[in-house]
C-alpha cells in the first residue's frame, strides 16, 4: 500500500465500502509488483495484529463460558478495535502537588500523528523527585510566610509545619533589664486579664523583675491562664472566628519599607518588590475572612526587625486608622475614605530615626468599616458596599477584631500602645471602656498598657452642640451613630468608668492642638476629666493632658513630627520611666 493511499478509518460507517473501493482500484500490475520487502512488511503487520488480538484482555472467552464467573460484571460488549489508529489510552498520573490523579485521554488533543503528540510519560523515579521538589518548595513558602509573620524562622529550618503556629524562636532582642533601663510599667509575667488589682505598680516603677531569670517568655509553655482570664496563650491559630492566620505571600502585596540609611534621605518608602529582610511591611492583611469580611477589614503591619520571644521589653504601637505595630486608628469622621496608612508614614520615618526606635517591636495600622458618605467629592460611597455602610458599633467591633487578630498571632498581650487620631482617638478610648469587648468565643482582647489620643472626639453631643451651625457635624455623627442621642451619649468615651473597665491601664495621654480648626480643645479637657475621675483611687494610671501649639487638625499626622513626638513620649513613659517624661524623644 502506497503512502498516498489513505487508510480507511474504521470509525467511519462506510469503512468497508472504502476498503473494497481501494482494493478495486489497485491495478493488477501494481499488485504484481509487490517487492519482497513489502511482502515481508505485510507479513510482519499481520503477525502483529494476530498477537495484538491474542493478548487483548477485553474478553476472556474461557470465563464467559462459565456461569459462576469470579468478579463477574454486567454484560458489556467488548470493544473491537476496528481501526489501525491506536486505541485511545486512558492514562492516570498522580499529581505530586495535589495528590490527585489526573486523567488524560491520549489522542484527545486531536491531530493524526499520535507519536508527535504523545507526551513524555515520567518514570516513577521522576515523579518521586518532582513530588519531593514540590514538597520542599511548599515547606519553603510556608517558612517564609511564618517568618514574615513572626519575624523569626522555625528553630530548625524545615521543621515547622503548616497548620500549626509554632512560637517564634528565642534569640535576638532585649529584655528591659538587658537594656539597662531598669524601669518598666509591666512586671514581666505573661499578661493577665485587666482585672482590678491585677497591677501592683504605678507608673513609673522601678521594680522590674529579672524576666530572663524567671524563665518566662511571650509563649511560656508552662503558663496556663487563670480560669477567668481573658488572656490565653495561643500556640495554634484558632480555626474559628474567621481568623486568617498567616498572610500568604501570594495573597498579600508586601511593601518593604526602607529604614533611614544614613544618607539623609527619607526612609520607609515602600519598595515594589516583596523581600524577606527587615524592616518588613505587610500590607492589607485581612483580620476577618469569610462571609463577613469586607475590603476594609484589613490592617498593615510593620516590623522594624525580627521578632523574638525575648522582645518583652518592647512595645507594639497600634494606630487605629491607617498606619503601621504602634496600633494606630485613623480619623476621617468615621466616613472619609481618603485617610489611609500613608497618614502614618511621616511619623514612622521620624520614629525610626529617633531615640525610641529600639523600644518598638512592631506597628500595626487598623482599618475599619466606614459609615456612608454619599456626598464625598471624589469617592462617594454606594448603598451596596458593605465596607462603607457601617453603623456604630460596627467600627469599634472591627477595631476589637483587629486587635484580637494581632494578639492571637503575635502574642504581645497588653504590651501595646493604642494610638488614635480624631475619631480614631474616640475608638481607642472606646476600646478601654470595655463596653464592646466581647467576642463570639467569649474571649475578649487584652487591653493596652497605654492610649494616646490626638485631636480626639470624646463627647459626641458636645461636639455637635459646639458646631450646630455646621451641618457636617450632625451629618457625620448621625451617619455613624444614628439619630438617637442616647446612643451618642453611650458611645462617647467621656461616659466611661475607666477605673472599672481599664484597671491595668498605665498611661492615658490626651493631646490636642490649640490650632485645631475642626475639634475644639474642650473635647480633650472633658476626656481628661473623665479619666481623672478615678484618680486617687486604686488605679495605677498616669493621665496626661497636653496641648500643642502649632498643629491644625490633620497636621498632627501629616507633618509627622507631632505624631512621632507624642508616640515617642508615650513609649518613653511606658518603657523608660519618669526621668524621660519631659525629654524630647525624637
Ligand atoms: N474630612 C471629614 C471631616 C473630618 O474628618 C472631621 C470634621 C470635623 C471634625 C472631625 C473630623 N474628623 C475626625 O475624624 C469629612 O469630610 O467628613
Amino acid at each position: 500500500m502506497s503512502k498516498e493511499e489513505k487508510v480507511p478509518d474504521a470509525w467511519d460507517d462506510d469503512w468497508e465500502t472504502q476498503v473494497d473501493r481501494q482494493n478495486e482500484t489497485v491495478s493488477p500490475e501494481r499488485a504484481a509488483k509487490v517487492s519482497k520487502a513489502e511482502r515481508l512488511a505485510k507479513h510482519a503487520e499481520l503477525n502483529r495484529k494476530l498477537w495484538d488480538s491474542a493478548e487483548s484482555t477485553d474478553n476472556f472467552l474461557f470465563l464467559t463460558t462459565k456461569d459462576d464467573v469470579p468478579l463477574k460484571t454486567e454484560f458489556r460488549p467488548a470493544v473491537k478495535v476496528l481501526s489501525r489508529k491506536p486505541a485511545p489510552k486512558v492514562g492516570s498520573q498522580i499529581d505530586p502537588a495535589s495528590g490527585m490523579s489526573q486523567l488524560t485521554l491520549e489522542g484527545e488533543e486531536g491531530g493524526e500523528d499520535m507519536d508527535a503528540n504523545r507526551k513524555h510519560t515520567p518514570s516513577p523515579e521522576e515523579l518521586r523527585l518532582k513530588a519531593q521538589r514540590e514538597r520542599e518548595e511548599k515547606q519553603r513558602r510556608y517558612e517564609e510566610a511564618r517568618e514574615r509573620l513572626f519575624g523569626s524562622p522555625a528553630t530548625t529550618p524545615g521543621t515547622s509545619s503548616p497548620g500549626t503556629l509554632t512560637p517564634p524562636k528565642t534569640g535576638e532582642g532585649k529584655g528591659i533589664k538587658g537594656k539597662g533601663k531598669g524601669r518598666s510599667v509591666w512586671d514581666g509575667k505573661p499578661p493577665t486579664e485587666n482585672a482590678p488589682g491585677s497591677r501592683s505598680k504605678k507608673l513609673p516603677v522601678d521594680t522590674t523583675p529579672d524576666r530572663t531569670s524567671d524563665g518566662r517568655q511571650l509563649y511560656d509553655p508552662g503558663y496556663s491562664a487563670k480560669p477567668d482570664s481573658s488572656f490565653l496563650q495561643r500556640r495554634s491559630v484558632p480555626q474559628s472566628d474567621n481568623i486568617q492566620p498567616v498572610p500568604d505571600e501570594g495573597q498579600q502585596p508586601i511593601r518593604s519599607p526602607r529604614g533611614p540609611d544614613g544618607s539623609g534621605r527619607r526612609g520607609f518608602g515602600f519598595s515594589e518588590r516583596a523581600h524577606r529582610g527587615y524592616p518588613r511591611s505587610m500590607k492589607n492583611v485581612e483580620y476577618i475572612s469569610g462571609s463577613g469580611s469586607t475590603s476594609l477589614h484589613t490592617l498593615d503591619i510593620f516590623l522594624p526587625r525580627k521578632l523574638s520571644c525575648e522582645d518583652t521589653g518592647r512595645l507594639w504601637v497600634m494606630y487605629v486608622g491607617p498606619s503601621p505595630k504602634l496600633t494606630y486608628i485613623h480619623g476621617g469622621a468615621w466616613r472619609s475614605p481618603d485617610v489611609s496608612m500613608e497618614s502614618f508614614e511621616p511619623a514612622l520615618n521620624l520614629l525610626f530615626k529617633g531615640k525610641r526606635k529600639d523600644d518598638i517591636a512592631g506597628f500595626a495600622s487598623i482599618n475599619y468599616r466606614l459609615s456612608p458618605y454619599r456626598q464625598h467629592p471624589t469617592n462617594p460611597s454606594t448603598p451596596d458596599d458593605p465596607a462603607r455602610n457601617a453603623k456604630h458599633p460596627d467600627h469599634i467591633h472591627d477595631v476589637l477584631a483587629a486587635l484580637r487578630f494581632l494578639q492571637r498571632n503575635y502574642g504581645f498581650g497588653e504590651r501595646y500602645l493604642l494610638v488614635g487620631h480624631s475619631c480614631g482617638a474616640t475608638l481607642a478610648f472606646q476600646v478601654v471602656t470595655g463596653r464592646w469587648n466581647e467576642s463570639s468565643d467569649g474571649m475578649g482582647i487584652v487591653l493596652p498598657l497605654g492610649i494616646l489620643g490626638l485631636a480626639g472626639i470624646y463627647d459626641l453631643i458636645r461636639l455637635r452642640n459646639n458646631h450646630c451651625d455646621i451641618s457636617m457635624y450632625q451629618a457625620f455623627l448621625e451617619g455613624a451613630f444614628g439619630e438617637s442621642e442616647d446612643n451618642w451619649a453611650k458611645a462617647s468615651p467621656t461616659s466611661g468608668d475607666f477605673s472599672k473597665s481599664w484597671p491595668g491601664g498605665k498611661l492615658a495621654l490626651v493631646v490636642h492642638s490649640s490650632e485645631d480648626e475642626l475639634v475644639e480643645k474642650e473635647q480633650a479637657t472633658l476626656m481628661f476629666q473623665a479619666l481623672q475621675q478615678d484618680a486617687g483611687q486604686r488605679n495605677e494610671r498616669t493621665n496626661i493632658l497636653q496641648f500643642l501649639e502649632t498643629s491644625k487638625h490633620d497636621e498632627i499626622w501629616s507633618r509627622g513630627t507631632p505624631l512621632a513626638t507624642m508616640i515617642a513620649k508615650a513609649v518613653g513613659l511606658l518603657i523608660g520611666g519618669a526621668e524621660n517624661t519631659m525629654e524630647p524623644d525624637i
